[in-house]
């Protein structure tokens, strides 16, 4: 594994990463370059890089590859591009694999839905008070539990236990929501993504829950489902309001996150020819959404 480290105005922090994760690079972070005052002594005087004129922050850009090549080539790459001036690339250097698998699993601790309910990374304990728990380690696919979205989706799942139902979950991702629908009692779960990794991971994680799953491509969805879970997006959401109604069966429930507090009305809107929406719940700027069909 291989770091590219760079250092860059806040305003080329987006277009840095959009390219950086267009050149393949496994994964892109950033951190204030000014908030540490050892990087700040070490860039001071550092040729091609200006000091922080007042009010404007320097950002630090983290990028992994797999290859150095890619490393090196992903810099010289970004070096020629208008958005990189103000930049400059402070180092491509290895990272050990042993740092590397540490530093991964620091990041992914064990989080709590509700007091039993857990999404457990597999190399932690299970903690005391876990009477139901995801086990689920980071991978390609999204849906590690520790983004609010999940969270918010589980915890409406452990608040509506989906017992005997049918349920589907579009756009799972790791698979995350059709397991917590498994655990939490469903008789059928199918989970379908556009993305084939993701219907991968999701095979697999299922698998290491002991939980059957039916995961496809989103054509695997069929008939009418008790519930109907979509953690994606706004704008994917509104696209597909027709195709999630259709699949929610009378009495059933759909329930859709990805949404930010400002995008509810656009939504509601979207939805309201097939379905009301209500806002069900709410954390860091996001919102669940929920309708119910009559019966
Ligand atoms: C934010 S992730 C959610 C993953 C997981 N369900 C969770 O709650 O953590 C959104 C997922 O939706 C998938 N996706 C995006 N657009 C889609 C579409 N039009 N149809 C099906 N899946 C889609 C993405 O590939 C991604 O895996």
């Amino acid at each position: 594994m291989f770091e590219l480290r760079l250092v860059c105005p806040e305003s080329a922090v987006e277009p840095i990463s959009d390219a950086l994760q267009a050149l393949d690079a496994l994964s892109v972070s950033a951190e204030d370059a000014d908030a540490d005052t050892q990087a700040e002594q070490a860039l001071f005087g550092e040729p091609g890089l200006p000091p922080p004129a007042p009010g404007w922050s320097r950002t630090t850009v983290v990028a992994l590859f797999t290859q150095e090549g890619a490393a090196r080539e992903a810099a010289a790459l970004l070096a020629a591009q208008d958005f990189f001036a103000g930049s400059l690339v402070q180092s491509v250097a290895p990272v050990p694999e042993q740092d590397w698998v540490r530093l991964t699993q620091s990041q992914f601790d064990p989080v709590a839905i509700t007091p039993e309910f857990w999404i457990v990374p597999s190399w932690h304990e299970v903690p005391a008070a876990a009477t139901r728990v995801i086990r689920l380690d980071p991978g390609l696919a999204f849906g590690t539990g520790t983004h609010p979205t999940t969270r918010m989706c589980l915890r409406w799942l452990a608040a509506h236990p989906p017992t005997g139902q049918r349920v589907l979950d579009y756009g799972c991702g790791s698979g995350i929501l059709a397991i917590g629908a498994a655990l939490h009692g469903a008789r059928v779960v199918d989970a379908v993504d556009i993305d084939p990794a993701a219907v991968q991971a999701t095979q697999a994680n299922a698998a290491a829950n002991g939980v059957s799953i039916h995961s496809g491509l989103p054509d695997a969805a069929h008939g009418l489902y008790d519930t109907v879970l979509a953690n994606i997006l706004a704008t994917p959401l509104k696209v597909l309001a027709p195709l999630l109604c259709a699949h929610v069966a009378a009495g059933g429930a759909l329930v859709l996150a990805g949404i930010l507090e400002r995008q509810t009305e656009e939504l509601q809107q979207a939805y309201r020819p097939w379905l009301a929406l209500q806002v069900a719940d709410a954390q860091d700027g996001w919102v669940l959404m929920t309708a119910t069909r009559a019966r």
